[in-house]
């Protein structure tokens, strides 16, 4: 059974259409990286997992629940860390653990998840005097509460640092290998590539994509990706490079190189382009597409 389906859901709010006729299904022991552009619909779509909103059309489940129609059952082997999450006023980081494992009614050891999360060291603090990214942590913690069969997580790298996204990784991959599904939004691109089977990408509310980070590789006729650095940039030259057969992005990144995503039969021809510009081409390597390259192919939008 599939952890998440999605059928043909659509979310308008007065006039503006937030989500499109999404339809995808997460299959159970997946880890699905959910990503699009700013206003793009992602925390719609989350928070009508968690019925903090209701489809206009269509409809979502979670292991077979509607979400509307059977919240609390769909809800009830899940761990969430929301959007935006704010913690109580009054309670340490241990008493918030402490608050789900009753309300969970399991028996995990708060400490033991908190230093799996890393802030044992501050679990008898006020959780309102945490940091962004100690708070972010915490909510996390509080979503491992008795090893949820799918943990659904919006932006979870959120306020964390290098050493707290890596370790959100870890978790990410260690709670996928007790057999979980994981399910979450982030704008942490290589976070995505390093840990999801799949991705789904949404664009204005449409799902412009759903594959593996291989398959969407392929859909883009290979993805290759060219990097050229050149002496100096010349006037037209990314509009000739645009122009050529099989060109599929062109982005800038810094004074003198330039990034090109095409099929693996351009790349030639950009060379060729170039001299007859008068480009001075020094030096050009390609590179497999990142996942980066392809979310900004299918978006047209840097992400960061
Ligand atoms: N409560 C609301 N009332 C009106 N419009 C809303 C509401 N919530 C979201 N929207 C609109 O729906 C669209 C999708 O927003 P959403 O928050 O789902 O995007 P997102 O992909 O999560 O963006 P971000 O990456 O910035 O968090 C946006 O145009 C937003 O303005």
């Amino acid at each position: 059974m599939a952890a998440i389906d999605a059928v043909d859901v659509s979310k308008q709010y007065r006039k503006q259409v937030a989500l499109d006729r999404v339809d995808f299904e997460v299959e159970e022991g997946e880890t699905f990286g959910f990503l699009g552009p700013n206003g793009a619909g992602k925390s719609t779509f989350i928070n009508m997992l968690l019925d903090f909103a209701k489809p206009t059309e269509g409809s979502v489940s979670i292991f077979g629940y509607d979400c509307q129609r059977a919240g609390v059952a769909a809800r009830e082997r899940v761990g969430v860390l929301p959007e935006g999450y704010s913690v109580f006023e009054g309670l340490t980081g241990r008493q918030h653990i402490e608050y789900a494992i009753n309300s969970k009614e399991v028996d995990d050891d708060p400490i033991e998840i908190l230093d799996r999360v890393g802030i044992r060291g501050d679990a008898d603090r006020q959780a309102s005097e945490y940091s962004k990214g100690m708070a972010q942590r915490l909510v996390l913690g509080m979503a491992l509460v008795g090893e949820p069969d799918l943990l659904i997580l919006d932006e979870p790298s959120t306020g964390l640092d290098p050493n707290g996204a890596a370790q959100m990784r870890e978790i990410l991959r260690e709670e996928n290998a007790r057999g979980a599904t994981v399910f979450f939004s982030s704008h942490i691109l290589e976070q995505v590539e390093a840990v999801c089977d799949r991705v789904g990408i949404l664009q204005d509310g449409e799902l412009v994509a759903v594959d593996t980070i291989a398959g969407l590789r392929s859909s883009l006729g290979g993805g290759t990706k060219l990097v050229i650095t050149v002496a100096e940039f010349v006037e037209g030259m990314l509009e000739a490079i645009r122009a050529v057969d099989g060109v599929e992005t062109v982005v800038t990144a810094g004074d003198q190189t330039i990034e090109v995503t095409c099929v693996d039969d351009a790349k030639m021809d950009i060379l060729v382009e170039l001299r007859s510009l008068g480009v001075d081409v020094v030096n050009f390597r390609t590179d497999e597409a990142s996942l980066e390259d392809m979310f900004i192919e299918y978006t047209g939008a840097r992400n960061r």
